[in-house]
């Protein structure tokens, strides 16, 4: 036998993005399309944090969104467990929410504010046939996961802080046990000490549940405190990826330590340090 017959083989990723181009149309009918997503490649195993970084613009959110299948893919591939997902039609998407789901930014806009926290736990379940009684027991077991009093079942959003609300978007994703989540900045509209519990929550929910997460965010703090690896977009490519200490403290790419030090720090002196780097940075890639 060989050595290479006897190495183990890699296992087949949960979510492979390959050589992704999305482009949106232009305005006015002659208008070019304008392209957004440039030949993406990425992959997020099972139980794994894939953290996606870049300004604002770069295309996070499409990627995320192309992900979803809520926006349309010019060219490449999507495969979740090896099964092409780009090519789905809408029924067969909407079976995928067995396995995808999604928690969005803002948690004062993502949930149906005449709903009780209850109606919306309850209706991924109902809509997948599971009877009253059960989607009753899963939805309490829910509440107790993300850690809101059994009493939320009763009460409308407005009653409840947007860290409280952004548990909610947690449990509804969750309800269906899916095996994906893509997070697209789920704290980015939370103060210091709200986005902290968040994360921790995100964090042994995965550990509880192995579900995988793609955490966009354009904050390298955030996604270095959940991620495993890091993906850096910019202007619609990936321009660098790995271990994410590694990227999120010392990154190859000038685009990378641009965003690096582009964070403010709260010490003044660090601070105007990171302005003469950011300074002699070469700028030609960033
Ligand atoms: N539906 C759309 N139609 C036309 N252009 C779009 C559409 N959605 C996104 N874009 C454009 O695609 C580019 C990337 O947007 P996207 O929201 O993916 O960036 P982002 O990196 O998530 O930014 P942010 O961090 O600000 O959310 C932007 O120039 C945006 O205007």
């Amino acid at each position: 036998m060989s050595i290479d017959e006897t190495t183990t083989p890699t296992p087949q990723p949960l979510l492979a993005v390959e050589e992704l181009h999305v482009s949106f149309a232009g305005r006015g009918w002659r208008a070019a399309r304008t392209p957004v997503l440039c030949g993406v490649s990425l992959d997020i195993r099972r139980g794994e944090t894939l953290g996606l970084v870049g300004e604002s613009g770069s295309g996070k959110s499409t990627l995320g969104r192309a992900i979803l299948g809520l926006v349309p893919v010019s060219a490449g591939r999507i495969r979740l467990d090896g099964r092409r997902i780009d090519t789905m039609s809408r029924r067969q998407r909407r079976k995928l929410s067995h396995d995808l789901q999604v928690i969005f930014q803002d948690p004062y806009t993502s949930l149906n504010p005449s709903r009780t926290i209850g109606d919306t736990l309850a209706e991924p379940l109902t809509v997948q046939h599971i009877s009253p009684i059960e989607a009753r027991r899963r939805v309490s077991r829910l509440l107790e996961r993300v850690e809101l009093p059994q009493d939320a079942l009763h009460r409308l959003p407005r009653e409840f802080s947007g860290g409280q609300r952004q548990r909610v978007a947690i449990a509804r994703a969750l309800a269906m046990s899916p095996r994906l989540i893509v997070c697209d900045e789920p704290v980015s509209a939370l103060d210091l000490t709200t986005q902290r519990t968040v994360l921790d929550l995100l964090i042994d929910i995965q550990e509880q549940t192995q579900v995988a997460y793609l955490f966009i965010s354009h904050d390298l703090s955030v996604v270095r405190a959940l991620s495993h690896r890091v993906a850096v977009l910019r202007g619609g490519q990936i321009v660098e990826s790995g271990d994410a200490d590694t990227v999120t403290r010392s990154p190859d790419h000038p685009y990378t330590q641009r965003l690096l030090l582009s964070a403010p720090v709260a010490d003044p002196q660090r601070q105007q340090k990171r302005r003469e780097e950011l300074e002699s940075l070469s700028c030609a890639q960033c």
